[in-house]
């Protein structure tokens, strides 16, 4: 897909996630990587200019948010301003009148037929019946190779290749179709002169009033797609786009940004020659796939999901103050479950030493799960202060959680180990320092 655009941006990315360290030069690095992909996509040098631009200050300046590392959060900005360079939301075919007209226009060669039968497949799938009218009555070939491709797929066609009257041919289509739920009109994409092909578009365009006209850039011719494009969008407000040939062309990139540039929406692209090499148009998608990061969507709801600031900041001073409490316990592991397995937690902060990874390497996902258990069997009063937590009380949590009184010590038992080293800790990294401190809690909290 668009020739190595893609293969140069993954690499970009890879690159970015193995960095040691964040900083400016490694992102400046980054930016340049990612700017020399473009150009050689054919992308317009200043909206390539602008983009490095906005990626390079946000990167330097936006602080991350709480739940994503710096590295994620440089990943996240790229992820969001590439997408913005190719106009953010999809745009979609909606069929909301009967019969719902669609005008196909587009230079001869741009893949205009090819798409017809593709655009029909789509349809099917989603359980429109499309009928094809032909009024190219310019290329000779044209009825032919539609009436093959409908025939293929079941489509009924309407066509005259001994008629060379294009607005005959299309009331009569409209007739013959009139109860279809679409009717797809293909034109001639060549003629004597441009001008004679222009005014042939108005007046089918008069007798056909179509729902939508969409028009069929050849993804190749780069940049210049940007022209047509803006040409199109100006003569009509019911116009989209469908790029074609974006399998193996590096000018793929340029066609697309200029395109969303113009604000003519892409609802379609066209990436391959067989029937099915055609995609819904959804800027977050191909981004995400072109930066090789599947996951990119989860990755920002992971951003996004509030973890609470105020939660995690004070249970983190708990903790290094050696103010721990059960409460502060349970917070953690509800942070926790959003952050990944406890001992990869743990072994992120510096200096945390044997025993606690000792005491963490116990710690599965199931024991968790019944700490939290246990812990919802006890009184605010006693989560506040566990050292109130006696036999007694003891015996009432194993009752209450249906659990045995070996498993609330146990519980108690990894409290307390850990309110003793995240105290030591603490004093330890009074010593360290505020600016390490604040890396290592970032990084506590940032995993
Ligand atoms: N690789 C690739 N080839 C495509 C794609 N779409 C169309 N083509 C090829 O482009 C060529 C032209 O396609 P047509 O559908 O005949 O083009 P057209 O615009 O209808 O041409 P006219 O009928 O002459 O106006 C054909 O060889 C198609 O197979 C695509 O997405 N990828």
């Amino acid at each position: 897909m668009l020739g190595n655009l893609g293969e140069n941006l993954t690499n970009t990315m890879k690159k970015l996630v193995g960095m040691s360290v964040i900083d400016k030069k490694t992102i400046k690095e980054v930016v340049k990587d990612i700017q020399r992909a473009l150009i050689q996509s054919d992308v317009n040098i200043k909206l390539v200019l602008d983009l490095s631009k906005k990626i390079e200050s946000r990167a330097l300046e936006e602080e991350p948010p709480k739940g994503i590392t710096p590295r994620e959060h440089v990943i996240t900005i790229i992820y969001e301003e590439m997408v913005n360079l190719l106009g953010s939301e999809a745009a979609t075919l909606e069929i909301n009148e009967r019969p719902y007209k669609i005008l196909f226009l587009g230079l001869q060669g741009s893949g205009k037929t090819t798409t017809i039968g593709k655009l029909c497949r789509y349809l099917q799938k989603k359980g429109f019946n499309p009928a094809v009218v032909c009024t190219d009555t310019w290329r000779p070939a044209a009825y032919e190779q539609l009436r093959q491709l409908t025939e293929e797929m079941d489509v009924p066609l309407y066509g005259d290749p001994n008629n060379k009257d294009a607005l005959d041919l299309a009331k009569k289509g409209l007739q013959e179709f009139k109860n279809r739920k679409v009717i797809i009109f293909d034109t001639a994409g060549r003629h004597k002169e441009e001008a004679d092909l222009i005014a042939e578009m108005d007046e089918l365009d008069n007798i056909i009033n179509p729902n939508e006209a969409i028009l069929v850039i050849d993804g190749t011719i780069g940049q210049q797609a940007g022209e047509q494009a803006k040409a199109f969008s100006q003569a009509t407000d019911i116009g989209s786009i469908i790029i074609t040939k974006l399998d193996g062309s590096a000018k793929g990139g340029g066609a697309m940004s200029a395109v969303a540039e113009t604000g003519a929406p892409i609802k379609f692209i066209g990436t391959g020659e067989r029937v099915d090499d055609f995609e819904i148009f959804d800027p977050e998608r191909f981004i995400s796939r072109l930066l090789g990061m599947g996951d990119i969507k989860s990755l920002i709801e992971k951003a996004e999901e509030n973890i609470d600031e105020d939660i995690a900041e004070k249970t983190m001073n708990n903790m290094l103050t050696g103010k721990f409490t059960l409460m502060d316990m349970k917070n953690q592991f509800e942070m926790m479950n959003s952050m990944g397995p406890m001992q990869q937690v743990l072994n992120m902060i510096p200096g945390m030493g044997n025993k606690i990874s000792k005491e963490a390497s116990k710690m599965t996902e199931d024991k968790i799960d019944s700490y939290k258990i246990m812990m919802s069997s006890m009184t605010e009063e006693e989560m506040l202060n566990p050292k109130i937590i006696k036999q007694s009380r003891i015996q009432r949590i194993a009752r209450g959680s249906g659990v045995d009184e070996s498993d609330v010590k146990e519980l108690l038992k990894y409290y307390n180990n850990t309110k003793k080293t995240m105290k030591g800790l603490g004093k330890r990294s009074g010593r360290l320092g505020g600016g390490a401190m604040n890396r290592m809690m970032g990084q506590f909290m940032n995993r």
